[in-house]
């Protein structure tokens, strides 16, 4: 997808969280909304109950999965938006009826369900006078049991589309980063994700996220938010950057500022610039100076540091 494809996709809004169009990476399970589905509990608490509990622990965005259509009259009452779980995806009177409650609705696509069949949904729920939709590439089936996210599939769904997906990630992280490169607008966890999934959910958001894509923020507080992004994969770029230099000093015959080497320098502050034409080599040439030192002072700290506990070693 190119990055003027994701900017133009339509922006979805779950009570006071934003999905799509160059907003930030949503989590949605996380910090940005939370979900619960009333399919688990169906059968020993109601309805009402079950929203109650999660609403009673969480002012901000919720998500409600209906069990039926008998769930939808608490749904409208106390949620943000609506799941169409994956299981019900084809359940055209559940949809018809949540799409006309006018909450936004996030579809899962069913596991085994086409792209075609998955998008008919989303115009289903359009032709009941209901544009906000989002959809939630869910996995499919797989011939050993399991369910395996495409995320080929998901995003051929936003640029067919145009509208903000999500990547099911349930309750394992490890495909974060792929679903945010490959043009998630959001990651959907499980209700009951530990709080390291979520943070490493979150991590990959942001660190890949201010890699891969462009966002458009039109305040001096999401500017800024967008910018603590790009800082944070900076420093974590930094961070591995000084491991490297260091490794280069223990292997080259002199290493630290005695080895320094400026013509190297010239040369990837030159390679840099081309990336960085904004700020082209004048500019840049005094920012690396000042990488490139930090990162042998902390070389030759740590080589002192070596030597010094293998001399006390003897
Ligand atoms: C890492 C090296 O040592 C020094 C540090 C550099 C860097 O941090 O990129 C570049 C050139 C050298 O002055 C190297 O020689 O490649």
């Amino acid at each position: 997808m190119s990055q003027a494809t994701q900017l133009g996709r339509r922006a979805v809004r779950i009570g006071t969280s934003t999905i799509g169009d160059g907003r930030p990476v949503a989590v949605i399970g996380g910090e940005d909304a939370r979900w619960v589905s009333l399919r688990g509990h169906h059968g020993r608490s109601t309805a009402e109950e079950i929203i109650g509990a999660a609403r009673a622990g969480w002012a901000g965005p919720l998500l409600v999965e209906p069990f039926s259509a008998a769930d939808l009259g608490a749904v409208a009452g106390h949620a943000d938006g609506v799941v169409v779980g994956a299981a019900w995806m084809q359940d055209f009177r559940l949809v018809q009826a949540v799409a006309r409650i006018g909450l936004p609705v996030v579809v899962q696509r069913g596991q085994a369900a086409t792209l075609e069949e998955w998008l008919a949904i989303a115009d289903y729920c359009a032709a009941e006078g209901n544009d906000q939709v989002v959809l939630c590439e869910s996995g499919s089936r797989t011939h050993l049991g399991g369910t395996t996210l495409d995320l080929g599939l998901m995003r051929e769904a936003a640029e067919r589309s145009g509208r903000p997906v999500l990547a099911d990630l349930g309750d394992d992280p490890a495909l974060a980063a792929a679903a945010v490169a490959a043009g998630a607008d959001g990651l959907l966890l499980a209700p009951d994700a530990s709080p390291e999934t979520i943070e490493a959910a979150r991590e990959a958001a942001t660190v890949v996220g201010a890699v891969v894509r462009r966002e458009a923020p039109d305040t001096v507080l999401a500017a800024r938010a967008a910018i603590d992004r790009v800082d944070a994969a900076l420093a974590t770029l930094l961070e591995r950057r000084v491991g490297l230099a260091g490794t280069v000093q223990r292997l080259k015959p002199v290493g630290g500022f005695k080895g320094r080497d400026m013509d190297r320098e010239r040369r990837l502050v030159a390679a840099m610039a081309r990336r960085a034409p904004s700020l082209g080599e004048t500019r840049l040439a005094p920012v690396m100076n000042a990488v490139i030192e930090a990162g042998l002072r902390v070389a030759e700290e740590r080589i002192h540091a070596a030597d010094l506990e293998s001399s006390a070693r003897g």
